[in-house]
């Protein structure tokens, strides 16, 4: 049976990216699209219905999960919506601020909802292997993040570095509030040996390079993933469309639960 799904800012990079995969497979039925209206030219093609607001949507829509690559507040939006309705819904959106990641946990009683900076399995491999590799090699290896982006990306650094980061402060026994550095510039003294550094770089069409460097005595260590296509975010994203419609609402999922951590 396939999965009904609704896709927002059906234009997007990330949104243009599932609608045609979600088109292409008989595993997934494209209930409709919302994206705004000055950039809704030509969704009509897609032979679903277009829609500007979601609430326009999800009553014709029982059951259909929401998949939403926007913008903080647009996807805060959404997810109101959806546990008005009791829709489910996949986030891949990131630049979420504490109190939007906090009202997420709350709507996720009522509603599955779905949410990770990163969908790829890669990086959620990383995200499983680096704490034994931080261990492994311990405190006399000085830790930080490197992530590169197209130019087109909003937020900095990257959902994923800041989940990288969270990963390694924590398996040091570190909070990143106090540890970390985002950017080193003038006379700024030795590096503190309680730091953990985080840069992003911006240019071209990079789709998402993330690199972690442990850097030792005599040697370093660098662990990187390359994303090559879009098409690996949003094959993530409509995998845990599918895994999320048999769960319960009660908990933030997140890949971790879905790659069976
Ligand atoms: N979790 C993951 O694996 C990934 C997450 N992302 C994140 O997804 C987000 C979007 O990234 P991109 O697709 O590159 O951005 P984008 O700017 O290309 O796409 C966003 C789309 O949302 C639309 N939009 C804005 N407000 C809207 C509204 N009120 N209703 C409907 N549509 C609306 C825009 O018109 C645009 O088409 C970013 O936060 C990015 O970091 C991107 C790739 C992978
Ligand atoms: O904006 C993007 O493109 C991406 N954003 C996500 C992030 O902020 O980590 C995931 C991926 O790196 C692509």
């Amino acid at each position: 049976m396939s999965i009904p799904v609704i896709i927002m800012g059906a234009k997007g990079r990330m949104g243009s990216t599932l609608t045609h995969l979600a088109m292409e497979s008989d595993q997934f039925t494209l209930s409709g699209v919302v994206e705004r209206a000055e950039y809704s030219k030509g969704l009509e093609t897609l032979g679903c219905p277009v829609k500007h607001d979601l609430a326009e949507l999800l009553p014709s829509c029982p059951g259909a999960t929401v998949i939403d690559f926007t913008a903080p507040e647009v996807s805060l939006d959404s997810a109101r919506k959806a546990s008005k309705t009791g829709n489910p819904i996949v986030i891949g959106t990131t630049g979420l601020s504490a109190d939007q990641q906090s009202e997420l946990e709350t709507l996720a009683r009522d509603i599955p909802i779905f949410w990770s900076p990163n969908m790829s399995i890669g990086v959620n491999a990383l995200v499983r292997v680096l704490p034994m590799l931080e261990r492994i090699l311990g405190e006399a290896y000085d830790m930080e993040i490197t992530e590169i982006h197209h130019h087109h990306k909003k937020d900095a650094p990257s959902g994923t570095a800041v989940k990288l980061a969270q990963v390694l402060a924590e398996s040091r026994g570190w909070k990143m509030d106090e540890v970390g550095n985002y950017g080193r510039q003038g006379i700024i003294g030795a590096r503190p040996e309680k730091e953990l550094g985080v840069h992003a770089l911006r240019g071209g069409d990079v789709v998402g390079d993330h690199t972690v460097y442990f850097f030792g005595p005599g040697e370093r260590v660098e662990v990187t993933h390359r994303a090559h296509s879009r098409e690996n975010f949003a094959r993530g994203a409509l995998r845990a469309a599918t895994w999320l419609s048999s769960r319960k609402p009660g908990r933030l999922y997140s890949m971790g639960q879905l790659l069976g951590e």
